[in-house]
This record gives C-alpha cells, structure tokens and sequence, in this order.
C-alpha cells in the first residue's frame, strides 16, 4: 500500500511539475518576447529554487543596468518600459492535490482505525504528506515573499526614477519661470526708465499726473515683488543646487569607494597572477613557459646591460677626448722642454766639436813633427843600411805610425758625428753615452798602443845603438889592423887608407849626435803622445761629465712622463678590461673552413650548406633538408678570414684573441679552445702552418711584444707546460719519456691544482718557445682516420704562467693562458672506429660531454660544477670557472656531408653562449696575501 501510494504521488508530482515547467516555458517565451530580459528573470525561476542560466544573465544584466541607471539617467530612462512586474508560478494544484489526498488518507486512517483499534493512529504516508505539504506551503510562501521583494524592488525602482523625473521638470520649470520672471524684469525696467526720461514734449506740462504716477507706482511695486519672488526661487534654485552637489558628492564618494574595491582587487588579481606564475616556473609550467621566463628575464638584463654599454660607450667617448686635449698640452710643454734640452745639447756638442777641432789640429800638428822625424829617420836609417847593406828596420814602425794617425783622426770624427746625433735624437742618450764610453775606452787603448809602440821603438833604437857600437869597436880592430898592416904598406896605400880611416871618424864623430838627437826627438815626441792621451781624456770627460748632466736633465723630464705614462697604461688596461667584459668573459667564435681541394675529391659535387652573411659578422645559416637554421655567435669568420689580424675586410682570428692574452698579462686567467669535428680545422687554427702561424704562435709572440713594451715599470717571468690528455692519461708533451701523471691538489694550502712531475719551462724569449711548441706537437698523439689523415686522438694544452712584478710597488700579478686545441668530436659510426680506436673516440665523446656538462652547470649558476667528471674540465678548473675569461672557437665545414656534426657543435656553441660567468678578476698578490 505503502509503494502504490509512494508511486502515485510520483506520478502525480511528475505530472504537475511537467505542467507548471510547460506553463513556465511558455510565460517565459511570452515575456522575452514582449517585455524582455527583466521578465525573463522572475519567469523562468525553477520549483526547486534554481534559477535558470538564462535567469541568472538576465539578473545580472538587470543588475547591470541597475547599478548603471544611478549614474547615468539617460540609460535608466530607456529601460524604463522594461520594467515589468514578475509572474508568480503556479503551485496551488499540487497543493490541493495533496491536501485532497491528505484529507483522504486521514479519513482512510481513521477507519481502520475503527476497523482495528490496537493499530496506530496515523499511517507513515499521512506523515510524508503531511510534511511535503508543509514544505511545499513554506516554499509557495518563500516564494511569495520573493515575488513581493522583487515587485518592491521594481516599485522603487520605478519611484527613483519618477522623482528624478520630476526633479528635472521641476527644474525646467524654475529656470523657464525664472527666465520668465527676468524678462518681465527686464521689460518692465526699460518702460520705467521710459517713463522716467523726461520728454522734450512733456517739459512744459504740469508734472503731477496722477493717474500715470499711480501706474508707475503699481509697476515699481510689482517689480519688487517680481525680484523678491526672483530671489526666492533663486534661493530655492540654489537648494536644488546644493542638493544636487551633494548628490554629487556622494556619487563621487561612492565611485571613489568603488575604484578602491577594483583596486584591490586587481592587486588581488596581480598577486594571485604572481602567485601562479611563481608557481608555475616552480613546478608545473612547460618547458617552453619557462623559456618564455627565462627569455624575457635575460631580455630585461639585456636591456640593461645595453643601457649600461650606451652609458659607458658615452663615458669612454668623452674621456679620451679629454685626456687627448690633456695628452696634447702635455705633449707641447714636452715638446719645448726638449727643444730647450736639444739647443743646450748643440751648444755641448758645439764645445765639443770646437775641443774635437782643437785636437784634431795638435794631433794634425803632432803628426807633421812626426813624419818630419820619421823622414829624418829613414834618411838616417838608409845612410846607416847603405853603409851596412841592410833592410830597413824602422819600415814597419813607421807605417803603423802612419796606419794610427788617420785612424785616430777618424775615430775622432766619428765622435763628433755622434755627438751630433746625440743632438738629434734625445731618447737613445743612454745608447749613446756608452757608446762614447767605449769610443773613450778604445782610444785609451790606442793611447796604450802607441806608448808600446813607442817602447817597442825605444827597443829598437837601443838595439841599434848596440849594433851600432859593435860596428865601432870592429872598426876600431879594423883600424888596428890597418895600422899593422899600414906599417908594412906602401906610402901611398897608406896615405889613402889614413884617408879612408879620417873620412870614417869623422862620419862616427857625426853619428853619436844624429843619435842622440833621434833620441831627444823621440822622448819628445813620447811626451807629446802622452799629453795627447792626457789632453784628450780631459776632453773626453769634460764631454762625458757634460751628457751625463744633459742626461740627469732629461730623466727629471722624463719623470713626469714616466708618471704619465703610468697613468696612461693604467687607464688603458681599464678601458680594455671594461671593453672585454662588454663583449662577455665568455665568448664563442665560429670559423668556417674553406671547402679544400682534397675535400672536393672525396666529396665530389658536395653542395655547400653553410652560408656567412658579409653584413653581418655574427650570424651564419645552415640549410638541413631543404630548411635554413640561423645560428647567432660573438663572432662568425667567413672561410676567407685569416688567423692573423688581417688587412681585409671582416673578422680576423688573432684579432678577436689579442685582448684576451693581454688581459692575460696583465693577471687574469683566460682559456681558449677550439672545439669541432675532425678535420674541421682545429689543430689549423690553434698550431696552424710554419708560413701561416695559429692562435698559440701568435699569442705568445704578442705575450713577448707587450713584456717587452713594459718592462720599464714590470718585470715578467713566463713559464711554459704542455701536455695531452689521451684515454683519460694525462703525459707530459715536452718530457721523453711520457709518463703518466696525475693531478694533485697543491700542498702549499692555496687550494690551486698541481700535477706532479710536470716539466714546467722558463722562456726567455720567442725564439725559445718556437722550439718547446715544435716539440710538444712531435709528441702528440695523432692518427689517420676516414676524415682526417692526421686526426689529432688528444686533447692538448698548452699552459703559460706569466708572473708579473710592478717595480715601482712590488706588487705581484699571477696570470694564466690556457691553450686547448680538443679532440675531434665526430660521431663513432662516422670516424669508422674499431677496436682501439673505438675506445678512444668514445673517450673523446665522454670527457667533451663533460665539458658540456661544466658548461651547462655554469649556466645554470649550480652551486657545484662538475668540473672532477673528466680531466680536461679538471684541469682547466681554475680558467673555465668563475672569475676567468674563456673563447670556444668553434670549427665548422660547410660541406652538406657534414651537415649533422655542423648542427650539433653550432648547438653547443649556442648553449655556450648563454653561459655567463660573471665580471673576470685579476689576480694580484699585495705583500703576502692575494687580492683580486
Ligand atoms: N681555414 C683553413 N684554411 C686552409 N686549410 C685548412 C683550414 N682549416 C683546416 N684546414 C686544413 O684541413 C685539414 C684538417 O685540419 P686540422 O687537422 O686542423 O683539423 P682538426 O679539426 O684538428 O682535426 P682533428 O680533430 O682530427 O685533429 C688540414 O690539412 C688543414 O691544413
């Protein structure tokens, strides 16, 4: 009974509720067709207390123009006729159904309860009846009520817009009765003073008419009453006015609140966006979202890293233009300064030429008296050799005698051309000064020369004077005998033998002062030699003492441009430190290789795919399957650029690298290395040919030439190392014997990385390293692959020191160039690897992964960098890492075969790229301690 009941009033509640829903529909359409969205609302509320979708737009669009009607009456005033009063759904049939079935089933009940007196009173149906119907009378009376709120709401909605209306008539109609009153006003002040003028007509008539006063006294009465009424609804004009701009105001006031509320909720709205976004690039944005972060983060630093170039750009532009002007006046007061030191150097010179000239002249005198005793001396010597019949002795003395003497005199010419040039050119002064002290040294030791020769001569003319009286003393026994022999001659004989005897005494009476006369003569002529020496040394230190106070008055001039010279080069270093930290302390450069002759022959009609843009040296195309991909780096080199600085157009290897190796000397860490397949032209670009020199050629030379140019004010020590990680072995390139080494932490607490029993050489010059670069490339490890004919198999370093000391402060700068020129990077199938070799190129793969892997870290700013996963990142640790300054050229072929490996190292240079490394430090020692 229970379920045919429960059934029935399913039934029944399913029918009418279809009923009420169809009735809806149709009021529904009815009222949107004839009286729009406002009716649509309270015609489609459901029983169940839902309103509609259509219901709940239209109330807000009701809404809407509610809230919009109090600011704006136009909009009010046209939806105005929209306001219609709601229909109240019909619910009642339901009702007295239910009722009805109540009344039947309480009459049922009490029946059976006739029927059977022990059962209960009321059965469990009565009771849901009776509460559904309770309900459904609470809900018609909810309803009911709603009905009334929303007519009230439509009445006063209706009442606020009436009044307005009636505000605006009423306005109307004071302002038209105001205009009205005023131009009565105005009419009636025109016919008073009409009246009041008096006319030429009029002046000789009575003046009291009686009746015309009265009139006039009429209108000027109504006339005050016409302005009190004026004032009055002036007063009440202003009322209204007031009341309207307290309207107004309160308008204002509400908007104000209004815009408040939206203000915080878009701050809300901004926050929660925040929020989202924070919460995004935290855990559940998409790869490409966070690139789109990531982007427009880097975008942002770019911008103002550009700003800050513009800024710099600007400074660097005005500065030299200042310290030029500074340079020039400097340059000028230099200029007269050495114009000063230059006449007073003539007017030296002039004293010396004057003393050079005096000289010359006693010297030219001294050599006359010279050659006349000489002359006298042959003459003697050939009377003394045709009385002996003998070669003449002298011969030799006297032709040195005549050798010397023009020798002398030139190389007095010869000074006083230096002296001249002494004049002309100020900065050789020291060059010069020892020059002259040499000049003076060799003519001390010509002075010397001569005081042996003249001892050697003393020499000869004693030997001869003994000679000499060994003729005498023969003659004498020749005399003897000749009396013995006279004494048994004939008178004749004897008388021409006696003859003969006095003619040779006489002779020999005549030669001991012809001897002694030589001797004198000599003496003299020693002493003349002597003060010669004396005199010219006196000369010559007059001079010496003269340049060196010329010098002393030079070097105080040079002080002050020492100092600015200082000044020059510290500003200098700085501008090419900020220049190389514009241009980022990591930079990646790309050269393309040439398409070679061999190339051609193995890769015959090879299209080329790698494209440079001559308007723009940063960017290069790779055509892939009919699609280009434009790869942007620091710096692209067209295959025609040079390795040196190059006198073309366009980017020249060395040029980019020369910054970075000064910067090297100048304290920094710096490392540089050429990354790419094999053959693409790595080993060419960092060792290149003997005619065509690489990177690490040219740098060093560069390293000397810098050294070079300072070591007025810095001293340098460079020591070079090389080695060559093969297979993950670490060998020393300039030892023989190729032992494996390791690296160490450095004991002597600094932290640096050291490798134990690594032959580190001093180099003195450039010539030297040219043998130590020779050597440590015999020794690589190179084979032949199907790309390459001498692949090189390792990576190979070339590590210079330079150690710097300023001389003015002591202080000490440690600087580091890491050379690298890396292993092929070819893919295994390609370099057709097996056995060994297989290894080997997976060794190579793995520690350039590696290098990858470092680079990757540094990008993402991690707090460990993987530098400990191979020995190549390991051992450039200190010049890959923070605070260093590092170029990856990267080598790419332009041939299509090659197509795969030039994407796959252009990707790696691209991810290089984005590493930042931030500003790059020197490092300095300062006393004990280091101080970046
Ligand atoms: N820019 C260039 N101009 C002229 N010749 C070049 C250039 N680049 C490379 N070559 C030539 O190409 C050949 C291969 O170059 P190289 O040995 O430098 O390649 P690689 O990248 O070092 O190879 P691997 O990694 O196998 O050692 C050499 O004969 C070299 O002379």
């Amino acid at each position: 009974m229970y379920a045919f009941y429960s059934l029935l009033v399913y039934i029944f509640y399913t029918v009418f509720k279809k009923e009420e829903e169809d009735a809806l529909e149709t009021a529904c359409g009815a009222s949107s067709d004839e009286s729009g969205p406002v009716s649509m609302e309270t015609g489609c509320q459901r029983k169940d207390g839902h309103t509609s979708k259509r219901g709940k737009m239209a109330s807000a669009q009701r809404n809407e123009s509610s809230s919009s009607s109090d600011s704006d009456e136009m909009s009010l005033s046209d939806n105005d006729d929209d306001i219609a009063g709601p229909d109240i759904p019909a619910c009642t049939p339901l009702a007295a159904f239910l009722s009805f079935k109540q009344e039947a089933e309480k009459r049922r009940a009490s029946q059976v309860q006739l029927e059977t007196p022990g059962k209960l009173s009321e059965s469990p149906l009565v009771a849901v009846m009776s509460h559904l119907l309770t309900f459904l009378e609470q809900y018609s009376h909810f309803q009911q009520l709603q009905h009334q709120a929303d007519q009230y709401r439509v009445q006063l909605k209706r009442h606020r817009v009436q009044h307005r209306r009636q505000m605006k008539a009423l306005r109307a109609s004071y302002r038209q009765r105001l205009r009205d009153k005023n131009s009565i006003i105005t009419s009636l002040e025109e016919a008073i003073s009409q009246q009041q003028t008096p006319s030429p007509l009029s002046e000789g008539e009575p003046s009291g008419d009686a009746g015309m006063q009265a009139g006039v006294h009429s209108l000027v009465e109504s006339l005050y009453g016409l302005q009190g009424e004026r004032s009055k609804l002036r007063g009440e004009l202003r009322l209204l006015h007031s009341q309207l701009e307290q309207k107004e105001r309160d308008r204002h006031s509400r908007i104000q609140a209004f815009q408040q509320q939206i203000d915080e909720l878009k701050g809300c709205i901004e926050e929660r966006e925040e929020e989202l976004s924070r919460l995004r690039t935290a855990t559940g944005a998409t790869d490409s979202e966070k690139r789109v972060l990531c982007l427009s983060a880097e975008n942002e630093s770019l911008k103002q890293n550009l700003s800050v170039t513009q800024g710099l750009l600007q400074q660097l532009s005005t500065i030299p233009s200042q310290s030029s002007t500074m340079l020039m006046k400097e340059n000028e007061s230099l200029r007269s300064r050495i114009q000063q030191l230059e006449l007073s150097l003539q007017q030296r010179s002039e004293q010396l030429s004057h003393l050079e000239r005096r000289s010359e002249q006693s010297e030219w005198r001294r050599g006359e008296e010279l050659r006349k005793r000489e002359d006298r001396v042959r003459e003697l010597q050939l009377e003394l050799d045709r009385e002996k019949g003998k070669e003449p002795v002298v011969k030799y003395v006297t032709q040195t005698v005549e050798v010397e003497s023009p020798t002398t005199l030139k190389h007095l010419s010869k000074a006083r051309q230096r002296g001249e040039l002494l004049s002309e050119k100020l900065a050789n002064q020291n060059e010069r000064c020892k020059q002259l002290e040499e000049q003076i040294r060799k003519s001390d030791e010509h002075s010397c020369n001569l005081q042996h020769k003249i001892a050697a001569y003393e020499r000869e003319i004693s030997k001869l004077r003994e000679e000499l009286l060994k003729e005498i003393g023969h003659l004498e026994e020749k005399k003897e005998e000749a009396v013995k022999a006279a004494a048994n001659c004939s008178p004749e004989h004897f008388q021409n033998l006696q003859e003969q005897f006095f003619s040779l005494q006489t002779r020999l009476t005549a030669l001991p002062p012809t001897l002694r006369c030589m001797k004198t003569d000599y003496a003299s002529l020693r002493s003349q030699v002597r003060n010669f020496s004396d005199f010219y040394g006196a000369a010559i230190s007059d001079a010496k003492k003269q340049i060196s106070a010329a010098i002393i008055e030079m070097s105080e001039a040079n002080k002050d441009l020492l100092e600015k010279y200082r000044k020059e080069v510290a500003l200098r270093r700085k501008y090419h430190e900020q220049l190389v930290e514009l241009k980022g302390n990591i930079r990646v450069l790309c050269r393309v290789k040439p398409v070679l002759k061999e190339d051609q022959q193995h890769n015959e009609g090879q299209p080329v795919v790698v494209t440079t843009d001559p308007n723009n040296e940063s960017s290069l195309s790779v055509l892939n399957k009919g699609k280009g991909r434009v790869f942007e780096m620091d710096k692209v080199f067209h295959p025609q650029a040079t390795a040196g600085r190059g006198t073309t157009d366009g980017p020249h290897v060395f040029q980019e690298i020369e910054p970075l190796v000064t910067s090297c000397i100048d304290g920094y860490h710096v490392c540089i290395f050429a990354y790419g397949q094999t053959g693409s032209g790595k080993t060419y670009t960092m060792e290149g040919s003997v005619e065509n020199p690489g990177i690490n050629k040219r740098a060093l030379k560069h390293l000397f030439s810098e050294i070079e140019q300072r070591k007025d004010m810095w001293s340098y020590t460079v020591t070079v190392s090389s080695v060559e990680i093969y297979n993950e072995v670490l060998r020393d390139l300039l030892s023989k014997d190729g032992e494996k080494l390791d690296i160490k932490i450095n004991p002597d607490g600094t932290g640096q990385l050291h490798v134990p029993g690594l032959r580190v050489i001093e180099v003195k010059s450039f010539q030297h390293i040219k043998k130590i670069l020779a050597t440590a490339r015999r020794n690589r490890i190179t084979f032949g692959t199907q790309m390459n004919q001498h692949s090189s198999r390792s990576h190979a370093l070339l590590c210079i020191t330079v150690e710097g000391t300023d001389l003015a402060t002591g202080s000490k700068t440690t600087g580091k160039l890491n050379l690298v020129d890396l292993a092929g990077s070819e893919r295994v199938w390609k370099s057709g690897a097996e056995g060994e070799r297989l290894k080997e190129a997976q060794n190579i793969n793995r520690s350039l992964l590696s290098l990858g892997d470092v680079i990757q870290a540094l990008r993402a700013r991690q707090a460990h960098i993987p530098f400990r996963n191979s020995r190549l990142t390991y051992l450039l640790q200190d010049s890959l890492g923070k605070g260093s300054k590092t170029v990856m050229v990267v080598q790419v072929s332009a041939l299509e075969s090659n197509v795969g490996e030039t994407l796959c190292s252009l990707k790696f240079a691209q991810r290089v790229c984005k590493v930042e490394l931030g500003p790059a430090s020197r490092k300095i020692e300062c006393g004990g301690g280091v101080c970046d």
